[in-house]
């Protein structure tokens, strides 16, 4: 499968979830690391109905020079997150509860004696896992910043307040699946009660 028809195929799957809803969201695999490159997505399209032409080639800085299609606006952090923590795919949906979970706890959000930690490369009892929170904004480099002074090697996630979640594995599949759980994760934080917890 070409990177490009791995990312149409995750995108519409996601889609399907309702996790990349309106143009939201934004993938990436790295095709070459040394200098480091990324296939993303475009910018602006129903990510639900991308076809395998439907992304570019972009540098660490989220640069392209593709004349004709518009990388993601967010290929830049894409890039840091690549660069800082070696993942080989980076990916960013607009889940809901990722976001009401940052709402609550902008310090960042704790999670603990939950099965589906496992899902996350984590231990299910006697661990403790902070998902770190960043502030939202529109420039990726301070948005880099912020990620890159609170990045932890074995916490493979990123909250942007008021905006959506980043999970990031050696490659899609490996993401895939710690997105999933991790959306499962928040969303069982978010409904229970802390009493319960
Ligand atoms: C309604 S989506 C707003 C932009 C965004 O947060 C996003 O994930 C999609 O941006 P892109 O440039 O990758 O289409
Ligand atoms: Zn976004």
């Amino acid at each position: 499968m070409t990177p490009g028809e791995a990312l149409a195929a995750e995108c519409a799957r996601y889609a399907a979830m309702g996790w990349m809803r309106g143009t939201s969201g934004n993938l990436s695999v790295v095709v070459d690391r040394d200098p480091l490159r990324l296939a993303v997505t475009v910018s602006g399209k129903d990510k639900g109905e991308l076809t395998p032409d439907d992304v570019v080639l972009v540098d660490a800085g989220g640069n392209t020079d593709d004349p004709v299609r518009v990388p993601s606006a967010e290929a830049a952090l894409h890039g840091r997150i690549a660069a800082v923590s070696g993942a080989g795919a980076v990916v960013h949906v607009h889940a809901l509860a990722p976001v009401v979970a940052a709402e609550r706890w902008p310090g960042g959000v704790e999670l603990r004696d939950l099965e589906m930690l496992k899902g996350f490369g984590r231990r299910a009892h006697d661990d403790v896992v902070v998902i770190p929170v960043v502030p939202n904004g529109q420039d990726m480099g301070v948005l880099g910043d912020a990620f890159e002074e609170g990045f932890r090697p074995d916490v493979p996630a990123l909250l942007v307040a008021r905006h959506g979640v980043y999970v990031w594995g050696d490659d899609l599949y490996q993401a895939r699946h710690r997105l999933e759980c991790l959306e499962w994760l928040l969303r069982f934080t978010v409904e229970v009660p802390s009493s319960r917890r």
